[in-house]
């Protein structure tokens, strides 16, 4: 029997559980070839099916890791309920507390099962970060969270689709802290982490990877800025020592044209929006989150919590088809 793929929730109040019920609705995820299960909570699952009109039933069952059961016609979808939210007075777009504390529960269960061996892959929801905050959590998203609770020093944000897969070496910080937070040591350390996920989960013999400048036109000899020469330029020099085929440091401006026809495997970006710009605008539909270099596969919509479209039943539900579709692709490599 295959392991499950677990999905968490993410925010109640955000679009997570409407493009989860969506894409199960479907039928998109008919293909993938080991069972679900959502770690969330099943009345808030069930405001979600009242709001795409699906004529949706809960069941209690103790199934494997499962507690419920969602039934819409022959469809089945199993369920573990980690929250008792009061569904129908929760406000769209307004988690408090307590939505946070379940956000958190959704992502700690699902990643301790696979820590456990008991589940394949996490791919999670979206999550508001002030909420977990205010839930006493101070990780600034699932990607460090997943990285202290997994005890992984290093890990990177990759965001990919199938024309552009780009490689985070600093997430989320303030653009002013971007160059004194960058070090030769850290981006050695994102291309190296990068280099092996793609050799084993992408298929990649020799990955090419294309390291960005931080400056225009890379610093244009030091006149823009320094730190192609003092920082990037030695990291690249250090990963090619190593045998990987890293080139750099790339202006960002042309590079993402060469990546995007097929220049290179994966482009590795000094900073969030400089990565993340360029790939939403290809993949915003199908793009997918991973964190590289962690003992588990997690992968994750590309997109927020969505508050403006939060309970219009409106969101679109092809970047969580994606994110599974590659959950499961990545734990065939496991
Ligand atoms: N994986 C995650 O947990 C994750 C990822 C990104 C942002 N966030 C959080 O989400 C919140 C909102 O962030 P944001 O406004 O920058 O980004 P967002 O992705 O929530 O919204 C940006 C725009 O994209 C649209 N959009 C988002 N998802 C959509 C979908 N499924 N279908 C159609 N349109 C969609 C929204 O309506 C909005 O116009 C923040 O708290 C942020 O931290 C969480
Ligand atoms: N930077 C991501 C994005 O814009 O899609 C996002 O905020 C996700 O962060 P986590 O996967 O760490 O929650």
């Amino acid at each position: 029997m295959h392991k499950p793929l677990i999905l968490t929730m993410g925010d109640p109040t955000g679009v997570g559980p409407e493009v989860i019920l969506k894409a199960w609705l479907s039928g998109a995820l008919d293909g993938v070839k080991r069972p679900l299960l959502v770690a969330g909570d099943t009345a808030v699952l069930q405001r979600a099916a009242h709001l795409l009109q699906a004529d949706c039933t809960t069941g209690e069952i103790a199934d494997g890791l499962a507690t419920h059961m969602l039934q819409a016609g022959n469809r089945r979808l199993a369920v573990r309920s980690l929250s008792n939210l009061p569904a129908p007075q929760l406000s769209w777009g307004h988690p408090d507390a307590h939505c946070g504390k379940a956000m958190l529960d959704y992502i700690n269960w699902a990643c301790d099962q696979c820590l456990k061996g008991t589940a394949a892959a996490m791919v999670t929801g979206p999550i508001n970060k002030q909420a977990i905050l205010a839930a006493g959590c101070d990780a600034p998203g699932h990607t460090e969270l997943l990285a202290r609770r997994c005890r992984t020093d290093k890990v990177v944000m990759m965001l990919g689709g199938a024309h552009l897969k780009v490689c985070l070496v600093t997430t989320h910080l303030p653009l002013k802290e971007v160059p004194d937070t960058l070090t030769t040591e850290d981006i050695v350390a994102t291309i190296r982490i990068t280099d092996s996920a793609f050799r084993r989960f992408f298929g990649c013999r020799n990955p090419r990877l294309a390291v960005l400048a931080l400056n225009p036109h890379a610093g244009e000899g030091g006149r823009f800025g320094d730190e192609e020469e003092r920082i990037i330029a030695p990291a690249i020099a250090a990963a090619r020592q190593c045998g990987i085929n890293a080139s750099g440091p790339h202006s960002a401006d042309a590079l993402f044209h060469f990546a995007a026809r097929g220049d290179y495997d994966a482009v590795v970006c000094m900073y969030h929006d400089q990565g993340l710009i360029p790939l939403k605008l290809l993949h915003f539909e199908d793009g997918v989150n991973v964190t590289l270099g962690l003992p588990i596969i997690r992968t994750s919509v590309d997109h927020g919590t969505a508050y403006d479209l939060a309970g219009t039943g409106k969101a679109d539900c092809s970047s969580l088809v994606a994110a599974v579709t590659m959950a499961a692709q990545m734990a065939e490599k496991q």
